[in-house]
């Protein structure tokens, strides 16, 4: 009975997640939502500035505690490990949610494309981004990353499965191809307003920082595979690295060389 509860709170947390998605593309990109990025009552600047950073400030701090492995250990005191996943989505979806909800638009313009083509074209390439975002998924695991393995194998009594290493497709060429989605979606619009600028800019500075923190707990899981790999293929933007020995890097962070 608890793993099939478990089982159907996992679903509606996916169920609320896929929601939240489906109407963040819409929130950014200005298509179809009751209220996107650049609807809303105007308020006084300040008050517009400080509202929005403490929304993304607020889905920041969540996204990047709860994932992180000493607060899991804790976490699972209280949560059963087999939906602590779906928890994490659930209040990430939540919190994306309020700032959808809350946020106030700043209607400066910072750029805007008058061509139709043009124009059609920059919506394009930040859909072609949500597109490099939900394919990315799948390639490392889309239903492990959403919890809804864990409530499937703990409702059919298996042990959860072990984290694997993945990179195929896009991840051969760059580290962080949902991260590298995000940004594409996020910068590629044809009006860009002073409050779309502000989401865009913070939204990428927390992606470098959570990539930080990421790679961080991706070398204490993988070891040196991932180093190996953080070595071969660059972090956000598709260009080959110049192969060079771990060792060589750690030892020469500057890349000075003292042959002549
Ligand atoms: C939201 S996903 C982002 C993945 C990656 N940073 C990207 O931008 O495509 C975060 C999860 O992916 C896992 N992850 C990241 N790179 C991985 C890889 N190459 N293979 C398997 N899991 C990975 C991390 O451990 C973390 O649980």
């Amino acid at each position: 009975m608890t793993r099939l509860i478990a089982l159907i709170y996992g679903l509606a947390s996916y169920a609320i997640f896929f929601i939240t998605i489906l109407y963040a593309i819409g929130f950014v990109d200005g298509m179809i939502v009751p209220k996107d990025i650049n609807a809303g009552t105007e308020v006084p600047w300040l008050e517009a500035v400080l509202v929005n950073l403490a929304l993304m400030s607020l889905f920041a701090i969540q996204h990047s505690i709860m994932a992180r492995k000493s607060f899991k250990q804790w976490w699972t005191q209280y949560v059963p490990a087999s939906v602590e996943r779906s928890t994490y989505v659930l209040f990430a979806s939540l919190s994306l949610l309020l700032l959808f909800w809350q946020w106030r638009p700043m209607p400066a313009i910072v750029w805007q494309i008058n061509n139709p083509q043009l124009a059609m074209a920059m919506t394009g390439l930040s859909l072609f981004g949500w597109v490099l975002v939900f394919t990315s998924t799948f390639l490392i695991n889309h239903f492990e990353l959403f919890g809804v393995q864990q409530v499937v194998q703990n409702l059919s009594n298996s042990e959860p499965s072990a984290p694997v290493f993945r990179t195929p497709l896009y991840y051969k060429f760059v580290r962080h191809p949902i991260y590298l989605g995000f940004i594409i979606a996020f910068w590629a619009t044809p009006l860009m307003t002073v409050g779309h600028l502000l989401f865009a800019a913070v939204t990428t500075a927390y992606i470098f920082v959570g990539i930080f923190l990421e790679e961080r707990d991706l070398v204490e899981l993988f070891g040196d595979d991932y180093r190996r790999y953080r070595n071969r293929v660059s972090m956000i933007l598709p260009w080959r690295k110049s192969e060079r020995p771990p060792t060589q890097r750690h030892a020469n962070p500057f890349g000075l060389s003292g042959e002549r």
